[in-house]
């Protein structure tokens, strides 16, 4: 089994920690975290070091794979680290047992899947994506790097959801919309027309807010 590490020792990371224990797919051997001290406990898994420390304790073989828990708030910070050590570092990809995924489908390094989520033929998520429990993600449709999908968000056919989208808790998405980058959709928004523009959209129909 091969032993990951997870960068962020808060809710994201322990989460990705017990999903990753309790599906059986990695041992996971510590938190990289630039907020907790070295040595401490988080759920019983220690903490590694500061981010700075990543590569030094990769090539001491203390690590097999990385993954990122690091949340919607911070997603800025989230692609950076990923920028930054793809290609040095190896990253892992976390797909619950549970998740339904056609064979056709890709799913890129750094991808955290929650429990219960479908994604169906010739679906494309990118790099150091995160959906949460029970999206589901129809025919066709590419999620862009970075993003963070949270539950029950429903995405239609031929979709193309551009890089760092937060789509909120249970929004929709009729078929053929694409998104630009740095998008974000509130709780419930359903969105019937491409986004153009980068900002935060709420409502049915989606309405720009800021
Ligand atoms: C497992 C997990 O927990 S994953 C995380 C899941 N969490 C989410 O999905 C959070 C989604 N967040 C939201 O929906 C938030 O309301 C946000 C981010 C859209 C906006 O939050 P804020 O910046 O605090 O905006 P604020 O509450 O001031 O609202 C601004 C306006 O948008 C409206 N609005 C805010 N959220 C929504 C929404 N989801 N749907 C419709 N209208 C909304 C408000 O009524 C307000 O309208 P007004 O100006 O006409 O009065």
């Amino acid at each position: 089994m091969k032993r990951l590490a997870i960068i962020g020792s808060g809710d994201l990371g322990q989460q990705i920690a017990y999903y990753a224990e309790t599906d059986k797919q990695y041992k996971v051997v510590g938190f990289f975290d630039d907020f907790t001290p070295k040595g401490a406990l988080v759920k019983n898994i220690p903490v590694l070091g500061k981010i700075a420390e990543i590569e030094e304790a990769f090539n001491n073989n203390v690590f097999d794979v990385i993954l990122i828990g690091i949340g919607y708030k911070h997603i800025e910070f989230k692609s950076n680290i990923y920028k930054k050590l793809k290609g040095v570092i190896p990253f892992g990809k976390l797909i619950h047992s549970s998740v339904i995924a056609d064979e056709s489908a890709i799913i890129a390094d750094g991808v955290v899947i929650y429990p219960g989520c479908l994604i169906d033929a010739q679906v494309e998520i990118q790099e150091n994506s995160l959906l949460n429990v029970a999206v589901t993600v129809a025919h066709d449709t590419k999620i862009g790097a970075h993003s963070f999908l949270s539950p029950r968000v429903a995405l239609a056919g031929f979709c193309a959801v551009g890089e760092k989208n937060i789509l909120g808790i249970n929004s929709t998405v009729i078929d053929n919309i694409t998104t630009v980058n740095n998008v974000q959709l509130g709780g419930g928004t359903v969105l019937i027309n491409n986004i153009e523009k980068e900002g935060l959209y709420v409502g049915n129909p989606a309405r720009f807010i800021r």
